[in-house]
């Protein structure tokens, strides 16, 4: 018997979305780094030769047709002598479109796996693009027997098992396993469970990047048959690295055995949101061409904590801010705004909105006489600051980022093409709670892979004093909601948890208050709708994850006939 190891590349790759030719250039790079390194196989992740998802962009016979042209092309160059490749890409089969996984070896595709399980809830849309595997079926490749599942096929146990029992010596699984909080533990515990249940090694790789609003984080990994961690990738990085796996006869059956090798540190929650922000913005704007990125710099946590983490991803050359004063704005706002642009040393402009508010008070004078100043007129302002920041977008070409938070995107405290202008949000899924303490954390960490400065980000006060939108007199946050504690507790139950009201005020909150805040959740959902994408980061983002009608008359206060 053969006992010279099977040596494995697990390659973690960050394609981008219908870049066939750039992701086939990135496989290729990948390849010939692992050939150097002695691979017989290299993997790469679920549907890396087009990325992930596609939506409805594989749809197109001719994107089909694109992608298995430069499959093939793939195919031959594999004739070289180097390793094997296991290459995802759509396959257009005479009974429908499939997710497969190509398995390419001696300058052709040897063998086509196709995903099982389609995921289809979150903001997964698989039934909709793909057709379903009814089997999964070993591969041999170079006298190895080798189990290939794809992605959500783990989350399951009869893929891995008649994997097992068709005697396949080892679990391998491409995977796009987009970013959320807690999902690494998830991700382990399926993976261990698929071990336990067949007594086969495992190994996990994983698609790095965003793409829109998902964020893959990498963090790909090997597994031995007894379930412990041999190898990992790093979190939030393009990696790759080299299992060595020994051939061993046990008993009847032919095994695998994979040596252990470098292990990248695991992220704590806070810096594991930190990182997800970071390559989300930055690969949002870096795919997307934008030079740069320009902010509403008010002087407030949710533009501060914004701004720091465009700089982290961006460097502080590339992120532009500006303060827009009014009559309302106070000195320790113009003062928190400039300490904010000095810590983290990017260009802060000024541009007063007075003019503009008295324009628009002379030019809707005669039209709102007699009608005594209310939102209307806070809401100018916001909308004036608006008009300056998408004046400045297309003058200099960079994207404006949104600075809503959670809190306020769920209770659509945030006012329709004024603090709403831009192109993207970075806080979008991420409560206020979140939000002081992940600033409180870049204040005194400095995070991997970050352009920012190793000090302080914002001025300590951004962190303790109120938050208010300045739009009138002694405004404060508090005057028009509960406190963020109150608030963020209640909206987590809605949304995340999707408790009803009975049980949230069993928590022990008032329950004017939680009614209050379930309605003001459903009538924001029109807000939303019209909202930029931003990263998601829990595990119900709004947006593709939780689709909710904008005409809606349920609500779980009132008691329906049943
Ligand atoms: N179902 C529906 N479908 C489509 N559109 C709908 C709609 N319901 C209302 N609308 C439209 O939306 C308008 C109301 O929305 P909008 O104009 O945004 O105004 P609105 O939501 O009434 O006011 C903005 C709110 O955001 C707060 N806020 C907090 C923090 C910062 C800022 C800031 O601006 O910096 C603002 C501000 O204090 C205020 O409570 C209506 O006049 C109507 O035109
Ligand atoms: N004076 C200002 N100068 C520049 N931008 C502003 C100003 N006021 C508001 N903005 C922009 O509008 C966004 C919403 O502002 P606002 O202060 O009303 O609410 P907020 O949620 O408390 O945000 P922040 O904590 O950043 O102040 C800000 O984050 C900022 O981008
Ligand atoms: N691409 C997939 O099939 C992903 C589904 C899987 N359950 C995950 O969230 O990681």
């Amino acid at each position: 018997m053969n006992a010279h190891p099977f040596r494995i590349a697990l390659a973690q790759l960050n394609p981008v979305v219908g870049d066939i030719d750039g992701n086939v250039e990135k496989i290729r790079t990948a390849r010939a780094k692992a050939a150097a390194l002695g691979a017989d196989l290299v993997i790469t992740p679920e549907l890396s030769l087009v990325g992930y998802p596609t939506e409805d962009l594989v749809l197109k016979s001719f994107f089909q047709r694109s992608a298995m042209q430069c499959a093939e092309m793939l195919a031959k160059e594999t004739a070289d002598g180097g390793p094997a490749l296991i290459v995802g890409s759509p396959w257009l089969f005479d009974d429908g479109l499939y997710n497969t996984a190509l398995v390419m070896d001696g300058g052709e595709v040897i063998h086509k796996v196709c995903k099982r399980d389609l995921p289809n809830y979150g903001i997964f849309d698989e039934k909709r693009i793909f057709a379903a595997a009814s089997k999964t079926e070993p591969v041999m490749v170079r006298g190895r027997r080798l189990g290939v599942m794809i992605c959500e096929d783990m989350w399951f146990p009869h893929t891995a098992r008649d994997l097992a029992e068709a005697g396949a010596e080892i679990l391998l699984v491409p995977t796009a396993s987009p970013f959320e909080t807690d999902k690494g533990d998830e991700r382990l515990m399926e993976a261990r469970k698929r071990v336990a249940e067949t007594g086969l090694p495992l190994m996990f790789v994983n698609q790095l990047g965003g793409q829109d609003e998902v964020i893959f984080d990498g963090t790909s990994f090997c597994l031995d048959a007894q379930g412990e961690v041999m190898m990992r990738l790093a979190g939030f990085s393009t990696d790759m690295e080299i299992v060595d796996c020994l051939p061993k006869q046990i008993g009847d059956s032919l095994a695998l055995r994979p040596q252990e090798g470098r292990k990248a540190p695991l992220f704590d929650d806070l810096e594991a949101i930190w990182q997800a922000t970071v390559l989300g913005l930055r690969d949002y704007v870096g795919k997307n061409g934008f030079p740069g990125v320009l902010i509403g710099l008010s002087g407030g946590i949710d533009s501060a904590l914004t701004a720091a983490i465009a700089v982290d991803a961006l460097g502080k050359d590339r992120v532009r801010t500006v303060m827009m004063p009014s009559r309302y704005t106070s000195p320790e706002s113009l003062e928190d705004a400039q300490g904010c642009a000095d810590l983290l040393g990017v260009r802060l402009d000024s541009v007063a909105i007075e003019p503009g508010v008295a324009a628009f008070d002379q030019m809707l004078g005669p039209i709102f006489e007699g009608h005594a100043p209310d939102i209307t007129e806070e809401n100018i302002q916001s909308r004036l600051r608006g008009v300056i920041l998408m004046a400045m977008s297309n003058k200099f070409g960079d994207l404006v980022l949104t600075t809503g938070n959670k809190s306020e995107v769920s209770v659509g405290y945030s006012t329709l093409y004024g603090d709403m202008c831009g192109g993207y949000s970075v806080l979008k899924d991420i409560y206020k709670s979140t939000v002081f303490a992940l600033s409180h954390w870049r204040n005194h960490r400095t995070p991997l892979h970050a352009f920012g400065p190793e000090g302080p980000v914002m001025p300590a006060r951004v962190i303790t004093k109120p938050p208010t939108a300045e739009l009138r007199a002694d405004q404060k946050d508090e005057d028009s909601l509960p406190p963020y504690d109150v608030l963020d507790d209640i909206l987590a139950c809605l949304v995340e948890r999707s408790m009803p009201a009975s049980e949230i005020v069993a928590r022990g909150h008032d329950a004017k208050t939680v009614a209050r805040v379930e309605h003001l959740l459903y009538v924001a959902e029109y807000k939303r709708r019209q909202a930029a994408p931003g990263v998601k980061i829990t595990r119900k983002s709004f947006g593709r994850d939780r689709r909710f009608p904008i005409t809606n008359g349920f609500r779980t206060t009132r008691r329906p006939c049943l």
